[in-house]
């Protein structure tokens, strides 16, 4: 069984811890085996400290963000859990400044990947703060860029301390927050305070999607999903055609097991002529005619690939992207065998 894993993330002092706690008191009453992993900048670990007294092991990874600096300590420290805890649900914190995109970068690691169930990215959003955050980094690219993200791949937003915002600053926040993700559903909230039912069972807008899709391609009539833009709703009422609605604001990932040994120079081929809208590629892999185990990694248009002494992990590939065509690229890396 897999262990089923919530991303609890948003900005600086929006309001995860607040809501970590609020599903850690809700699941000591279920019957579950819960983890928490925490991710703070410092040495020193101030949320975990709240976290103590619900009865469930709090895992801290602390002086470093897991996007990046101790991605690769995340990743160890999951499997470590799932190895010796095998728990029910991980809910994972990560700092106020992580990029959900290199999280998921983290948690998809081959190793991982078939023994996790992405549940969903919960994004906490501090409406007293939001347009003035968006606006103040507007110049500071990078961290608008996290911001954004923390919101545009969110599976559920919540638009939490609705108390401190007036109701037209909360009209403008939920109007940016709908433009940047117009599908995850936006729940206001005080003290994030909201139906953990509901929150529980977030799923994955990637795979809904996916539903989305399979159905508008059995019909043959072509149909809009998704919110539109104002712009694009009044192209529509002018009669004009519109450009696609957002479909695909949300990370996806898949796996493939390899069936057996590969063509080494065709497998690298494929690696660097994957469509630009796949932003990762990785696994294990076997070359025709070669003992050992390769360790591949695509990202950017770069590929590396090196041999692994350990026979331990499975042949198995990991791609992370947006509005992927899955099949095709399974064709494609087919054709190597
Ligand atoms: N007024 C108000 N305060 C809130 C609300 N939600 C949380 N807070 C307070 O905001 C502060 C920050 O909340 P946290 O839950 O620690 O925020 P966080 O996102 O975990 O913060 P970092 O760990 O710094 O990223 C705390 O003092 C909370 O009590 C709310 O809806 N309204």
């Amino acid at each position: 069984m897999s262990a089923q894993v919530y991303l609890l993330t948003g900005y600086l002092g929006s309001g995860k811890t607040t809501l970590l706690q609020k599903m850690l008191a809700h699941l000591r009453v279920q019957d579950e085996k819960v983890v928490v992993v925490m991710n703070e900048m410092g040495e020193e670990d101030i949320d975990g400290e709240q976290l103590q007294g619900f009865g469930f092991p709090v895992k801290k990874l602390l002086d470093g963000c897991i996007c990046c600096s101790i991605r690769g300590e995340m990743t160890e420290s999951l499997k470590e859990v799932i190895t010796s805890i095998n728990p029910d649900k991980i809910l994972i914190e990560t700092t106020g400044v992580a990029d959900p995109i290199d999280v998921i970068d983290g948690l998809t690691h081959p190793e991982l990947y078939e023994q996790i169930e992405m549940k969903g990215i919960v994004s906490v959003v501090d409406a007293s703060r939001f347009l003035e955050l968006n606006s103040r980094f507007q110049s500071t690219g990078a961290l608008v860029k996290t911001i954004r993200n923390q919101v545009k791949y969110a599976d559920l937003l919540l638009v939490n301390k609705v108390d401190r915002a007036t109701g037209d600053t909360l009209e403008k926040v939920k109007r940016k927050l709908s433009e940047i993700n117009p599908n995850a559903p936006l729940y206001d909230t005080v003290q994030s305070d909201i139906d953990l039912h509901t929150l529980l069972s977030v799923s994955r807008l990637s795979e809904n999607i996916e539903l989305r899709r399979e159905a508008v391609s059995s019909v043959p009539v072509q149909k809009t999903i998704g919110r539109m833009s104002p712009m694009d709703r009044l192209k529509q009422s002018l009669g004009l055609s519109t450009g696609q609605p957002s479909l695909y604001n949300s990370i996806e990932t898949f796996s493939y097991r390899f069936k057996g040994a590969v063509d080494a120079g065709r497998f690298e081929d494929f690696l660097y002529d994957l469509p630009k809208n796949v932003y990762r590629a990785k696994g294990y892999v076997q070359f025709h005619g070669r003992e050992e185990l390769i360790s591949f990694q695509h990202t950017d248009n770069q590929v590396h690939l090196f041999p692994f002494e350990n026979h331990g992990p499975k042949m198995v590939a990991v791609f992370i992207g947006e509005g992927m065509n899955r099949d095709k690229i399974i064709t494609d890396l087919e054709s190597c065998y």
